[in-house]
C-alpha cells in the first residue's frame, strides 16, 4: 500500500502538470476556449473507434503501442511505430491505442507515425487534463482519448468528455470501481474501460475487469484494460462478457507481435 500523495499516479500528474504550465511550442497553448474549439473543429473528422470494435467479433482487440511502462522498463528496444502498426493492422486488430506519455517512453510523434502507416482507427492514450491535449491529440489523428476517472474531479471529466465529443472525438474512460464506473456513466462516457492494473501502486488484479463487468449494462461499451498475459487470460475476459481487450506488453514482448496478435485474434 502507498500513502496518499505519493503513488505513481500522483507522482505522473503532477509531471503532466509541470508540463503543460511550461511556455508549449505548440500552436494551441495559449489559446482560450473558444479558439480552441474552433481550431479542433476544422481538424479532419475522426474514425468510428466503437464502431470497429462492436462490427467485427466479439471481443475486438485494441493493440497498443507501447514501448516501456514505469512497472516493467523497456519492452521492446528501439521499436518502431510505424513497423508495428502495420502488423497490428495485418494480424487482425480492431483498433490500436498510442502511449504518448513520457514516462512510457511515448510521445505524439509515435501517433503522428501510426496515422501516417494505418487507416485503424486510433486512441491517445496519456494523462489528460485539459482540453488543449484533447485537440493536441485529434491534430495528430488520434480517434479517440483517454479520460482517466481517478484523475480528474467530476465537473472537469463531464466538460472534457463534452469538449471531446463537440470535436466527434470519443472518449475511452477508465475506472477501477463500481464508484468510478458510476461516475463514468453519469458523465456521459460511452466507452467504459476497467483498468486491472491499479495505476496508484501498479499491481495487477486479474480478475477485476471480470468482476465489475456486472456494473456496466449493454448499451455502453466495455473494454478490459491490461494484464493479459496468454491466450487463456484472453478467453477468460471474452467469458466475462468483455466487447473489446486493450493488449499492449504481451504484443510488444512477442518476438513476432503480428504473429501474437493473429494467434490470439483466432483463438478468440
Ligand atoms: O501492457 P498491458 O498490461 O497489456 O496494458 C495495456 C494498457 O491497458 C495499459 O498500457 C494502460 C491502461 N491504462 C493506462 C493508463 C495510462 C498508461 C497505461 C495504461
Amino acid at each position: 500500500m502507498s500513502d496518499k500523495g505519493s503513488t505513481y499516479l500522483d507522482k505522473i500528474l503532477a509531471a503532466k502538470r509541470a508540463e503543460l504550465a511550461a511556455p508549449r511550442a505548440t500552436r494551441s497553448g495559449a489559446l482560450t476556449d473558444r479558439e480552441l474549439l474552433e481550431l479542433g473543429a476544422r481538424l479532419p473528422r475522426p474514425r468510428d473507434f466503437i464502431g470497429a470494435l462492436r462490427e467485427g467479433p466479439r471481443p475486438g482487440i485494441i493493440a497498443e503501442f507501447k514501448r516501456a511502462s514505469p512497472s516493467a522498463g523497456a519492452l521492446r528496444e528501439g521499436a518502431d511505430a510505424r513497423q508495428i502498426a502495420m502488423l497490428y493492422a495485418a494480424g487482425g486488430a480492431a483498433c490500436m491505442s498510442v502511449l504518448t506519455d513520457k514516462h512510457f517512453q511515448g510521445s505524439l510523434d509515435d501517433l503522428r507515425s501510426v496515422r501516417q502507416s494505418v487507416s485503424l482507427p486510433l486512441l491517445c492514450k496519456d494523462f489528460i487534463l485539459e482540453k488543449t491535449q484533447i485537440v493536441e491529440a485529434k491534430r495528430v489523428g488520434a480517434d479517440c482519448v483517454l479520460l482517466i476517472v481517478a484523475a480528474l474531479p467530476v465537473p472537469q471529466l463531464r466538460q472534457l468528455i463534452e469538449f471531446a465529443h463537440t470535436l466527434e472525438l470519443q472518449v475511452l474512460c477508465e475506472t477501477r470501481d463500481e464508484a468510478e464506473i458510476d461516475r463514468a456513466m453519469a458523465a456521459g462516457a460511452k466507452l467504459i474501460g476497467v483498468n486491472s492494473r491499479d495505476l496508484q501502486t501498479f499491481e495487477l488484479d486479474p480478475d477485476r475487469a471480470a468482476k465489475l463487468r456486472k456494473y456496466v449494462p449493454k448499451s455502453f461499451t466495455y473494454v478490459a484494460e491490461s494484464g493479459v498475459r496468454s491466450i487463456d487470460d484472453a478467453l477468460r475476459l471474452r467469458d466475462s462478457g468483455a466487447d473489446a481487450l486493450l493488449i499492449g506488453s504481451y504484443f510488444m514482448t512477442a518476438e513476432e507481435p503480428g504473429e501474437a496478435l493473429r494467434e490470439l485474434v483466432m483463438a478468440l
